[in-house]
């Protein structure tokens, strides 16, 4: 029974959408949710936090398979929260700097290995939304709707800076647009898993569109294909 529960899979770049879309889609659907950067985000952080480098494939490798993390779906008026070995860590692993460091142990063959089965055991009843950079062309090729979501850099920097403005010390717009540019093209340009869309994916660019626009057009995609039940 499983692995017949359909998938919704969200790729994209940072910025795009996909986290907020994916959670409000889930929620609307009563479906899972995998928010599978946060794996990359846990797993940078945990190497920090144990004194790993970035760049110790094998001991990276060990890490992930071993990750101790709880997700705790989101409930009425509370948003998904992320428990890594007994702590909350829901906020601390959204800053740029552990976005940075999830980049660069997502470009290590060795570590996407290690957290494939674990994303995959996301695909239970009654169905599963999806989103990170490789949900559609490796972690789940079978998805019966696959979307692609994209924005112009400058709009996704701008996003940023709105949503960290107040909350996080000395963000500027400028330097978010660099790391966000940064991040691009070590996604795009790594060999494993690059951030790309599936052949069959289908690209949604929210640069001018409201997060309603952008589900309501995913809707009508789901309709169509009557994967929702
Ligand atoms: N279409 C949109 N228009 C305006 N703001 C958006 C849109 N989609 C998302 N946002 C906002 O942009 C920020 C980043 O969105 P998020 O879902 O975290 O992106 P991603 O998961 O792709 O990195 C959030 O504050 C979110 O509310
Ligand atoms: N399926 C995924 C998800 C994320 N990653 C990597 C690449 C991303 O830059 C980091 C962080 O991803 P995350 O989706 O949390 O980042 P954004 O919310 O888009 O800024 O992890 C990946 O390689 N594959």
């Amino acid at each position: 029974m499983k692995n017949i529960a359909p998938v919704i899979t969200i790729d994209g770049p940072s910025g795009s959408g996909k986290g907020t879309v994916a959670g409000i889609l889930a929620k609307r659907l009563g479906w899972n949710l995998l928010d599978s950067g946060a794996l990359y985000r846990l797993l940078a952080f945990a190497a920090h936090n144990h004194g790993v480098d970035l760049t110790n494939e094998e001991l990276l490798k060990t890490l992930a398979a071993h990750l101790d993390v709880q997700f705790i779906a989101a409930t009425e008026g509370q948003l998904q929260r992320i428990i890594l070995e007994g702590d909350e860590v829901s906020d601390v692993i959204r800053t740029e700097s552990v976005g940075s460091g999830a980049s660069q142990v997502a470009a290590l063959p060795a570590v996407r290995e290690a957290l494939l089965q674990r994303q995959r055991a996301f695909q239970e009843a009654p169905g599963l939304v999806a989103d990170g950079r490789d949900m559609g062309t490796v972690v789940f090729p079978g998805a019966p709707l696959k979307i692609f979501l994209t924005a112009s850099a400058e709009e996704r920097a701008r996003r940023r800076y709105l949503q960290l403005k107040g909350k996080v010390e000395g963000v500027s717009l400028s330097s978010l647009l660099d790391e966000i540019r940064a991040r691009d093209e070590r996604d795009t340009q790594r060999a494993v898993a690059p951030l790309k869309p599936a052949a069959d994916a289908i690209q949604l660019d929210s640069t001018e569109l409201s997060i309603d626009q952008v589900l309501e057009r995913i809707m009508s995609e789901i309709a169509i294909r009557d994967i929702a039940g």
